[in-house]
């Protein structure tokens, strides 16, 4: 088979665009549509029931009407249940039985917080087994971007769930307010990779396959993935918790996320002093049960607040590296790769929450492990004793 074009049962890789009202949402995907990468992708303008908003590229058509471009994407609008659209899609856009796309882009309008369509890619048995997220991709006004953050806590959560952020109209912004949304961006989602079109100009290829696997490649660029480097560029000696017995550096309320623009920090409604981005990283193999046991824990507790999840863990008894990935309380099916992508066989653990401090986390990881393991030093001792207590 050839991975480059998913075929037969291979899932169909989803990116999902995003962004405030008028950041320049279309503006892309008119420029996108047209490039010859993006044949045999299917666009979807979810507009959510909302009317009046006159796309560009599908003006005058009406509700689920597909247009092809000259580039051979398709494109359609729908203002109905996106669920309904996909599980309809792969045999309403097909041509002798085959599939007419092997790539969908979901464009959703303004002001909605990506997150439950995540979840709809994630938890549908039927568009689960069909689909596979392969980014969140988020524009951003560099004009009215800090006021859009600053007043709308969907956008927020819109930056905090991104894998590319595309700063557009940088033309009309100048280079200071450019670079203090930067900053501020980066804080609030150090792993996305920040772009600046131009009129909507950028490559396909900086957007799509913004996944852990790429068509083609049979490792997945997990580093590229976690984009952990990010963390250690900004806080190098904060975010390592190395085991149990480790002190944890508590920095206490904003630890350093917010640090270069803080003549910004007094503004109320700061929605994104709520947004807390860290790594962990365990230099020992992790106990499966246990780890499942306290992430489960973790997510009943806290899962609205956990707004993202990305790991690859080096488990107990295994030689090769587990990937978790999770929106909120819900996960992607862990994936085993093939084999550690390079030397470092830590595992490491990306998190971007809502009210939860990286101490938190650390606190219930350790207080969860030294409570398995007295439990499980009794309960070995019990049974090595000949009288059974
Ligand atoms: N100067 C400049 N204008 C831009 C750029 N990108 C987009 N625009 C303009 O910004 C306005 C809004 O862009 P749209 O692409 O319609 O934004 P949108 O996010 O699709 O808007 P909605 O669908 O209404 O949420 C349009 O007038 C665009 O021409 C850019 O890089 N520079």
């Amino acid at each position: 088979m050839n991975p480059s074009v998913p075929a037969g049962d291979a899932p169909i890789p989803v990116s999902l665009l995003t962004g405030f009202l008028g950041s320049g949402k279309t503006t892309l995907l008119n420029h996108l549509i047209a490039q010859p990468e993006m044949k045999d992708t299917l666009v979807i303008i979810n507009e959510f029931g909302e009317i009046g908003l006159d796309h560009l590229l599908v003006a005058h058509s009406q509700e689920d009407t597909v247009v092809e471009m000259s580039s051979g994407c398709l494109c359609c609008t729908i203002r109905g249940d996106l669920k309904k659209t996909l599980k309809d899609i792969t045999w309403r856009f097909a041509e002798g039985g085959q599939r007419r796309f092997n790539r969908v882009v979901i464009e959703t309008t303004g002001l909605a917080s990506p997150v439950p369509i995540l979840h709809t890619l994630m938890t549908d048995a039927f568009i689960a087994s069909r689909y596979r997220l392969d980014g969140v991709i988020v524009t951003v006004d560099a004009v009215n971007g800090m006021s859009t953050l600053d007043n709308h806590v969907e956008a927020v959560q819109q930056a905090a769930v991104a894998d590319r952020l595309l700063l557009t109209k940088t033309d009309l912004a100048d280079a200071a307010g450019v670079e203090a949304l930067q900053q501020r961006l980066r804080a609030l989602n150090p792993t996305a990779r920040q772009l600046q079109p131009q009129h909507g100009k950028i490559s396909p290829a900086e957007l799509l396959d913004a996944g852990l696997f790429k068509p083609g490649e049979k490792m997945p660029d997990v580093a590229r993935w976690l984009n952990e480097e990010a963390f250690s560029e900004k806080e190098a000696h904060a975010h390592h918790h190395h085991g149990h017995d480790h002190h944890h550096h508590d920095h206490g309320h904003g630890h350093g996320h917010h640090h270069g623009h803080d003549d910004h920090a007094h503004e109320v409604n700061r929605h994104d002093d709520h947004i807390r981005a860290f790594c962990f990283s365990f230099d020992e193999p992790i106990d499966p049960v246990l780890f499942d046991e306290w992430l489960s824990l973790l997510v009943g507790f806290k899962g609205p607040n956990i707004l993202r999840i990305k790991g690859i863990l080096n488990l107990k008894g295994e030689d090769k590296p587990t990937v978790i990935h999770g929106v909120q309380h819900i996960f992607h099916p862990t994936v085993t790769l093939p084999e550690w992508p390079s030397e470092d066989r830590r595992s490491r653990i990306v998190f971007i929450t809502r009210d939860i401090e990286q101490a938190t986390i650390a606190r219930s990881f350790d207080a969860f492990m030294q409570a398995q393991t007295i439990e499980r030093e009794a309960r070995e001792k019990q049974q090595s004793s000949p009288y059974g207590y």
